[in-house]
This record gives structure tokens, C-alpha cells and sequence, in this order.
């Protein structure tokens, strides 16, 4: 019997959110793999859509004519037999569509249409480099359709191991190549070439004795050039002779650190001596590496403690072990630091993923890990999808941060998934973090994570001593002004002895609003109900969750006064004042505007890490992961921001803040020392972020966590439903909600419908439930059901969304 293929097509909707039966066409029976894209005619007017195969099955109980695969666009699969079946635990868990969770773990150029390529990765015999390739190191499969004895050829090489089949997305972007010189004469014919030359041409005599010393190869002509001293025009000459023949090559484009070399592979740094505990935990995390144990290790070490050589040299065992290793880090463009510790230590067999690459830059690094030529990931949360094989250890580092949650279909916590992986594998994952999630720590505290503690710093200094000024006093005194007394002080302090200071402020643009003093009218999106920001850099308002864009108004749109003001405080604001305070500050500003520019994160870094500035201030972006032992002084403008924010874990995610920042102050061996300016200094988070005393804040938190049923005592799923109607949104929700009170068991707790906090987004109305749990056998169920419903007529143009356990609820 022939055999027929489960595919499943690019139609995201509930009813088609399984794999459809199609015919093989003999033709492309053996092309066919599992896990390669196809082209297939879909519904009544057979419109072409793509899919992937997810099987093979010899029957069906489909009674009508199954439609034939059209062409495969792939001619090797672009998703391995782990991955395919992680998909389809995704849209499980997530409620999203298999499609989708299929896409999303591909770069983006696979996103696209594909088209094939065959490629030569083996001397050829010259018959068939010539018949098939027409002298070209690579083609386009297209050339070859239509014409099987071409295709019964390649297939042979391809056995042989002469060819590899591949696939390049259409004009997005195709493996990059460069010019290479190929000799198209025999070691003999060269000779004759060369005896019959002019005796004065010495300079094409040099070209024909190199070569015949490259027959059968292909060189690199700049390489050539460096190495020969024969010029290109040489080169031209032995062209047009036909000696030789120009010919792409294919490179990779590897992202650099923008600027720097990249280590080679013969000078990497050596692994440092370890502390105890940090032997301690290299040695835990190592033996469950040997043993293929997929254990969860939470690692919690203070700002400094030398987390990052533990990872390191976990990595390095994996590695001896053959194995590979997959490091995770939240927003990786804003960690070139580690990603250069990463190279400098593993050299070429690290690959980088993250948003900052271009799409092509991206897909070489994947297909660098999809052939193992690259054994060791250092990237943000898709990262987490890299087709690495024989997975040995898995680190997510900083795992309290949000950013590992993906907040749009699929929203998967990569997390969650780092675990998958770990099992499949049989390889620990390592949440890494100074301040872990209260989720992790209670897992860790019930013995279902193993926990290791790194509570020193490497340089045996103290954690640097935090000072919070009470801003309400301070405002009082000098007027309305960014910097405490205490601050300047200490910046001034700082700049006269030579040492380094880092300022925090949490936000972003030059104020946050507009709002006329006589009618009191704030501009806002039109799009969405949040204020418009002002952007000095490109002089308009812009609106942060749509991207609408205007004119900065001269009047006040609603009663033409001219009183109208900015208000809030933006980066560039606070360094003008700054500048002005201390003229000879050299400041560098580091925040989304200065750091648009692809490259000008790593080059404003490193102007500070040379000192070629003395302060550096920026946004949340400057907290995370940066290791200058020059800083001695941390300031941070705002602490309030985000406390008043109405969401569960807007302390946790303040204490998290203060605690990452103050932990660049005094790394090396000169001591640092913080400054928190806040008009909350009783908060808890505050307080116990000056005593760098996580653990009260842990049990604090946790208690009122608890009397609110929060997690990590509940689990939590949001459902949205949003609608340009306002009052369609919240109809959809209150069946939403009926059906749910009907389900669940009486102990879950149901709250809403209400409209979400920031109620009307791009023009829709958006009205949430949250669901509190702690164990609903019924739960999931219901979830997969209203999933089906609302894809039915009565629900129209009413956009659903199911999250579980949302990382925001703003
Ligand atoms: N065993 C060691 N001996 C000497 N120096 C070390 C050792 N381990 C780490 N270091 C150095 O100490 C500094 C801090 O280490 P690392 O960056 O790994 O800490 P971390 O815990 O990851 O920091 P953070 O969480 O604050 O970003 C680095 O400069 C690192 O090179
Ligand atoms: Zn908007």
C-alpha cells in the first residue's frame, strides 16, 4: 500500500489545528522526510498553502479523494524529530495553534518560501561539476526539475556524500557568498600554458604555477591575493585566457562583536581556579551531566559571585563529554559581555541567536547549529528552539526575568520549555539567577529543584552598602531637580578620583507625557488608551504600544492654549541636567534611542569600559550582567517606577531591579557603594534591597502572596477578549466566564470579567479573566474548548487569548 502523508497546514483556526491526509506523488516519494515543508492544495478552490509533514500513515478514514502534495520545498527537514514532537506538546500546553509553535521555533527566513539548492561539499569528478553544476559550487534545485536523470544523479551524490541538498528562502536572503578562483585546466595543461608564455610575463607566470598548485580546489580570491601577491587584474587576465574561472563561495555571516575579532580558535582564554562553592556547584551540575540526569538545579549567587564561570565550566564538561550545551540569557544584544566571555572561552563552536541579527546573519547561525558545526547557544528566549543535537546541559541565567515568557502565540515560558528539552535529552537545566523568581525558590525550598548557593562574591568583597535618600525632603529643599545632594556628592567624589559611576533611570524617551496646564488634557494615542511619549531624537510624539506617530503640538489640541507642557522625566532631560551640574562629566547615554543603531550597545560599552567616559547613564539596559571594576558608585534616579504599577509582582520585579543594579558597583577590588533615591523609602522592596536581603523579602512577599492566592501559591491563566466594540468584548467574556463557573471545580477561583488596564489597544476594547488555581482536572479541558468556541460564528470578530501563567497583567 502506498503510504500517505500527515501534513499540517498553514490555515491557523480550531478546525484545522490537525494534520490533513495527502497523496505522495511517486516522484517525490523519496524527497519526502518527515519534518520537510511542503506546497499542498488546500480546501474547495485547492488554494496552495504550506504545511509541514508530521508523518507517514498507510491508511486513512478520510472517504473522500485525498489531494496529492504538490512539491516539497524542502529537501531536508527543517524540523528534527525532538523538535516536531516539542511542537505539538507547545500548542498543547499554550492553546495555540501546531502551526504556529512550528514556525516559531525556525529562524525567519524559513518563514518565508523556501527554495532548494544543491550544493557541492566534495571534490566532484569534472564530467559531473560540469554537466550539473556548470562549474558553480552550488545551483538552484529549480534548474533540475523536470529533469529526473539530473535528479537520479544528484540523489547518487548526495549518497556518496559529494553534495548536500539544502534550502535558501527566495529573495529575503541567500547564503552569502564571495568570489573564489578555480582552476579550469589540468596540472599538465597549465605547464603547457605556462611554456608557451611570453618570457617578460612573469606575472602570469606566477599565476599558472599557482595555479597548478590549487587543481581540483576552489581558493578565496582575496585570499589568493594575500597570499600570492598577484594582483586581481592577474586574476582578470587568467580569466579571459581560461585558465580559471570566478566562482561564489559560500561564508557565513557571523555576528561579530561589533568591531572586535573574534578570538581564534588557537588563543582561547583558559577556565579561572574556582572558589569552593563554586567547585561545589561545577561539580553537582557535572556528575548529572555524565549520569544524563535531567535534574533542575536552581543556582542563586549574589551580584559577582562568579556565576558565569560556573556556567562556563559546566558547559566545558558537557562538551568533553561530547555533548552540547544551550546558554540562555533574556535579552541577549543587551549582554555582549557575556556573549564575548562565551567566545573567548569556546571560540568557534559558539553561535549566537538573538533579535539584534539581521535574518541572515540569523539563519547561517542556525544552520551553523542545525549541522553541529556549532556546539555551544548563547541567545535570547527562541534560543531555547536551537536544533541542537545531543543537548548536555541547559542554562537559562537571570530565570526571574520576564522577558522568557513570550507574550503572543505561542506564549511559552522558556522555561517550561529549557525542562522539555532537559527530559528529552537527559540533560540538567541550571535557572540561574541573584534574585530567582519567588516560583523557582519555592520549588527549590520544597526539594523539587536542587539548590546551590553562591552567597560571596568572588573578590571577597561585601556587597556594596546602599544609601536610600528620601526624595520627598530633598524636593522640598532644592526645587524640582533629578539628583539628591547625596548623589551629586558622590558623583563629584567619583570624577575627582578617577573612578567610574553608573546612574539607572527607570524609563524611557524624553518625558513620558504631554498635558495642557489649563485644561489638563494629556495627549494621547488615538490607537490606544495610553499617553503619547516625546522623542526629542526624531521630534514627534510616538505612542509605545501601537508605534503611531505625530507632530509635537504647539496648543493644546482640545482648548488651543498655548500652556502646554512636558511632564516626566526622560533619559536625554536628566542628562542635559545632568551636564549642567557637573560641566566636566563626560557622560555616555545609553537607552533605546541611542542604541537603535545596530552595534552601538557594544561601542557605547566599550567607550566605558576604556574610560573614555565617566558616567554612563541609561535605562533598565544598563542593570543587567555588565562587569566594569572601575564603577565604584551605582545611582538609582527613580526607584518608585513600577511599584505602583497594578500587577502582582510589581515589588518583586523593583526588588529584582535594585538588587541586579547595585551589583554593578565594586565588582573588582576597589569598594562601590549605591544610592537609591525614592519617595517610597518605607517600601519593603526598597528596604530589603538595601540590606541585599533576599531572603526577607522572599518570606515577606510569599506571605502576601498567600492571602491573595497568588503564585506561587496558585497558578494563574488570563483570558483576553478584545473587539473594536467595546460591549462585543465583554458579551464574549461573560459566556466566557459562564461556561468557566459550570466547568472548573468550586475552588478555582474565577475573577472578571473586567476591562484590562490598559483597556482599548490598536483600535480594539480588551476585556480579561483571570483564573486562580492550584489543581482543576477540568481545567485544561475547558481551556481546549473555549479554544474551539470561540472560533464559532457567535463569536464574530472577537479576538480570544488564552495565557497561561502570564508573566503581566498590565
Ligand atoms: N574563580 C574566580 N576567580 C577569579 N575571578 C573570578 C572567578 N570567578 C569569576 N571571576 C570574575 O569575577 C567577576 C564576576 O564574575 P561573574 O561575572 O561570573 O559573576 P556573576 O555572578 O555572573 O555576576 P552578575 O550576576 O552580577 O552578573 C568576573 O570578572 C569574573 O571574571
Ligand atoms: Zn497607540
Amino acid at each position: 500500500m502506498v503510504e500517505l502523508a500527515q501534513v499540517v497546514v498553514d490555515v491557523p483556526t480550531m478546525q484545522t489545528n490537525r494534520p490533513y491526509t495527502y497523496q505522495v506523488p511517486v516522484l517525490l516519494e523519496r524527497q519526502l522526510q518527515v519534518g520537510t515543508r511542503v506546497v499542498v492544495p488546500f480546501g474547495n478552490g485547492h488554494r496552495q498553502v504550506q504545511g509541514f509533514v508530521v508523518g507517514f500513515t498507510d491508511g486513512t478514514d478520510y472517504q473522500g479523494k485525498l489531494k496529492p502534495i504538490q512539491s516539497v520545498m524542502d529537501l531536508q527537514p527543517v524540523v528534527n524529530a525532538e523538535l516536531l514532537t516539542l511542537s505539538k506538546w507547545l500548542a498543547d500546553q499554550t492553546y495555540s495553534f501546531w502551526i504556529a509553535c512550528l514556525y516559531t521555533m525556525l529562524p525567519n527566513l524559513l518563514k518565508g518560501k523556501a527554495h532548494r539548492i544543491v550544493r557541492v561539499v566534495d571534490e566532484l569528478d569534472e564530467q559531473d561539476y560540469y554537466d550539473l553544476f556548470a562549474g558553480r559550487d552550488f545551483r538552484d534545485y529549480a534548474d533540475f526539475e523536470n529533469q529526473p536523470e539530473a535528479i537520479a544523479r544528484l540523489l547518487k551524490l548526495k549518497k556518496a556524500g559529494k553534495v548536500r541538498f539544502d534550502y535558501q528562502v527566495e529573495n529575503r536572503a541567500k547564503a552569502k557568498t564571495i568570489t573564489g578562483i578555480r582552476p579550469q585546466l589540468d596540472f599538465e595543461a597549465l605547464e603547457e600554458a605556462r611554456t608557451s608564455l611570453h618570457p617578460n610575463a612573469h606575472a602570469q607566470n606566477r599565476l599558472l604555477s599557482y595555479l597548478q598548485s590549487i587543481v581540483g580546489q576552489t581558493v578565496v580570491q582575496k585570499r589568493a591575493e594575500q597570499q600570492t601577491g598577484i594582483s586581481a587584474a592577474t586574476f582578470n587576465q587568467g580569466v579571459k585566457k581560461g585558465w580559471l574561472k570566478k566562482v561564489p563561495v559560500e561564508v557565513y555571516r557571523t555576528p561579530q562583536a561589533h568591531g572586535q575579532p573574534l578570538p581564534d580558535d588557537h588563543h582561547l582564554e583558559a577556565p579561572l581556579r574556582l572558589n569552593a562553592d563554586q567547585q561545589r556547584a561545577v561539580d553537582e551540575i557535572s556528575s548529572q551531566v555524565h549520569a544524563h540526569k535531567a535534574t533542575t538545579f536552581l543556582l542563586q549567587g549574589v551580584t559577582g559571585s562568579g556565576k558565569t564561570e560556573v556556567y562556563l565550566q559546566t558547559i566545558a564538561q558537557a562538551l568533553a563529554d561530547g555533548r552540547t550545551a544551550l546558554m540562555l540569557v533574556p535579552e541577549i544584544s543587551l549582554t555582549p559581555q557575556i556573549v564575548n566571555r562565551f567566545r573567548r572561552r569556546f571560540g568557534s563552536q559558539v553561535a549566537v541567536l538573538h533579535s539584534g541579527l539581521s535574518n541572515g546573519e540569523q539563519y547561517d547561525e542556525w544552520r551553523r547549529i542545525e549541522r553541529g558545526e556549532a556546539k555551544v547557544v548563547v541567545g535570547a528566549r527562541s534560543a531555547v528552539f536551537a536544533p541542537l543535537d545531543n543537548l548536555g546541559v541547559v542554562i537559562l541565567d537571570e530565570e526571574h526575568e520576564g522577558s522568557y515568557k513570550q507574550d503572543e502565540a505561542p506564549r511559552y515560558h522558556a522555561r517550561e520549555v529549557a525542562k522539555w528539552r532537559g527530559r528529552y535529552h537527559g540533560a540538567p537545566v541550571v535557572l540561574g539567577s541573584a534574585t530567582p523568581s519567588l516560583e523557582s525558590r519555592a520549588r527549590a525550598l520544597k526539594g523539587r529543584y536542587h539548590f546551590l548557593r553562591l552567597p560571596h562574591r568572588v573578590n571577597q568583597q561585601p556587597l556594596p552598602p546602599i544609601q536610600v535618600v528620601d526624595m520627598r525632603p530633598e524636593i522640598k529643599r532644592r526645587g524640582e531637580s533629578n539628583f539628591s545632594t547625596p548623589l551629586l556628592t558622590a558623583l563629584n567624589d567619583r570624577l575627582s578620583r578617577g573612578e567610574q559611576s553608573i546612574l539607572m533611570l527607570n524609563r524611557r524617551g524624553f518625558s513620558s507625557f504631554m498635558m495642557c496646564r489649563d485644561c489638563g488634557t494629556v495627549l494621547k494615542c488615538p490607537n490606544c488608551d495610553i499617553s503619547l511619549t516625546l522623542h526629542m531624537d526624531t521630534r514627534t510624539m510616538k505612542c509605545h504600544y501601537c508605534g503611531h506617530e505625530e507632530p509635537i503640538p504647539r496648543v493644546c489640541p482640545h482648548c488651543h492654549s498655548r500652556h502646554i507642557r512636558y511632564y516626566g522625566t526622560g533619559t536625554e532631560k536628566v542628562q542635559a541636567e545632568l551636564q549642567q551640574l557637573l560641566p566636566q562629566a563626560r557622560i555616555i547615554r545609553m537607552d533605546v534611542d541611542t542604541t537603535r543603531r545596530k552595534g552601538m550597545h557594544e561601542k557605547l560599552l566599550r567607550q566605558f569600559g576604556a574610560h573614555q567616559a565617566d558616567i554612563l547613564l541609561g535605562t533598565q539596559m544598563i542593570a543587567k550582567g555588565l562587569d566594569f571594576p572601575n564603577v565604584t558608585l551605582v545611582g538609582v534616579l527613580n526607584a518608585d517606577t513600577g511599584l505602583g504599577l497594578p500587577d502582582f509582582r510589581a515589588s518583586e520585579r523593583t526588588f529584582d531591579l535594585l538588587s541586579q543594579v547595585s551589583g554593578r558597583a565594586g565588582r573588582a577590588d576597589k569598594p562601590g557603594q549605591v544610592i537609591i533615591q525614592t519617595f517610597n523609602p518605607e517600601h519593603y522592596a526598597i528596604q530589603d534591597a538595601q540590606r541585599h536581603d533576599y531572603d526577607r523579602f522572599f518570606y515577606q512577599e510569599m506571605s502576601l502572596r498567600r492571602q491573595a492566592s497568588y503564585p506561587p501559591y496558585y497558578y494563574t491563566v488570563r483570558l483576553m477578549a478584545s473587539h473594536p466594540e467595546e460591549q462585543e468584548a465583554a458579551r464574549a467574556m461573560a459566556e466566557i466566564k459562564s461556561l468557566l463557573s459550570q466547568r472548573l471545580a468550586p475552588e478555582t477561583i474565577v475573577l472578571g470579567p473586567t476591562p484590562r488596564a490598559i483597556a482599548r489597544m490598536k483600535r480594539r476594547y480588551y476585556y480579561q479573566i483571570v483564573i486562580k488555581y492550584k489543581q482543576d482536572s477540568a481545567l485544561h479541558a475547558t481551556l481546549q474548548e473555549i479554544m474551539q468556541k470561540t472560533q464559532s460564528k457567535g463569536f464574530k470578530d472577537v479576538q480570544v487569548s488564552i495565557d497561561p501563567d502570564p508573566q503581566y497583567f498590565i
